[in-house]
């Protein structure tokens, strides 16, 4: 006997989140609920505006056909697997399956790569709680490209002067010119650059980062790279991570598949958030837990919303929605 539900929510974001340009209001998604043999699957399908090639509709269509089969006796893995064009439906269909499955274990570790925006005294407060990294590097995020170049370098190289345990995480979104990337690279010393351990895309093509990783020394990781058609996992000189945002991948086995490919290839594979609700990143913390116990994953996005959904972050103080205040968008007969 089975039983499928399929919630639509829309979370408050806090004031001046903007990706690639667009402000984003709400944070707007599916949840599915699955019952088979007295347990519960949950999944979260999200995709992210700018960067996921589907959008809600399409997702919501996608998921009613899906269960559909579903309830008529199909694989949820294998019809998970056949969404590679919707990498967000695959992703919360496949972690539905797994928490049916008792697949995904419940160990949940809180710890995270504090997103920070460039205030040391903000870092310096969180730098005594910070997670350290499989080689004991206290690790935090920042992003640059958003200004100046030249002004990125200074900070960054401020916040590593001020922080001798920081190690920091970079993530460029493609936005530098070679001699954008210069700039940086230029106003960071030889002597602090081993503390970044990577910037995540820091030029427009993968050429040109590699070029800067090669001139400067300043290992790289990809992120944006490692969703386009031919990408392949590789060791590369420069090259010291993968992103992985499993709702802009793909299923639980394609992730899977990435982390196995990266850890053979001597990289860094780190889970990444797509900005999911409280529901999404705890089953995204479960999942590094698990498959990429020794890095720290990057998930401190919670706090863009002004509300949690369903399943709490541990200590967030923010408010709860409860399943019963979700609208239904679907339900199995
Ligand atoms: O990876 C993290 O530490 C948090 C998530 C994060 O930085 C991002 C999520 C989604 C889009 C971008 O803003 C950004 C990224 O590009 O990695
Ligand atoms: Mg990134």
């Amino acid at each position: 006997m089975r039983r499928a539900t399929v919630y639509r929510y829309s979370l408050p974001m806090e004031a001046g989140v903007v990706l690639r340009n667009q402000r984003l209001k709400t944070r707007d998604g599916l949840l599915v609920s699955l019952w088979q043999d007295d347990k519960t699957g949950w999944g979260e399908i999200a995709p992210l505006p700018g960067f996921s090639q589907e959008d809600l509709p399409q997702a919501q269509e996608a998921v009613q056909h899906a269960l559909s089969q579903w309830m008529q006796g199909a694989s949820l893995a294998a019809l998970a697997s056949a969404f590679s064009t919707l990498p967000s439906v695959a992703f919360g269909l496949s972690c539905a399956d797994a928490e049916l499955r008792d697949e995904l274990p419940q160990v949940l570790s809180t710890r995270c790569a504090p997103l920070c925006h460039g205030d040391p005294n903000e870092l310096y407060a969180r730098l005594g709680g910070l997670p350290a990294d499989a080689h004991g590097r206290k690790v935090a995020k920042v992003k640059v490209g958003l200004y100046e170049s030249v002004g990125d370098g200074l900070n960054v190289s401020m916040l590593l002067e001020a922080l001798p345990d920081l190690h920091l995480r970079l993530d460029a979104n493609r936005s530098w010119s070679p001699v954008k990337a210069e700039g940086f690279a230029r106003h960071v010393p030889p002597e602090l650059r081993s503390r970044i351990t990577f910037i995540e895309e820091p030029c427009l093509t993968r050429e040109q980062s590699r070029d800067f990783a090669r001139l400067t020394g300043i290992a790289i990781a990809w992120d944006e790279s490692v969703r386009e058609a031919g990408f392949t996992v590789q060791a590369e000189p420069g090259v010291a991570a993968i992103i992985i945002k499993p709702t802009l991948t793909g299923s639980l086995m394609r992730c899977r598949q990435l982390i196995a490919q990266a850890h053979a290839a001597g990289l860094e594979a780190v889970i990444s958030s797509s900005i999911e609700s409280s529901l999404g990143l705890t089953q995204l913390a479960r999942i590094a837990q698990w498959l990429t116990p020794d890095a720290v994953p990057g998930l401190d996005t919670l706090d863009l919303m002004q509300a949690q959904l369903v399943r709490r972050w541990p200590d967030s103080p923010l408010p709860l929605t409860d399943v019963s205040a979700l609208e239904i968008v679907w339900q199995s007969q």
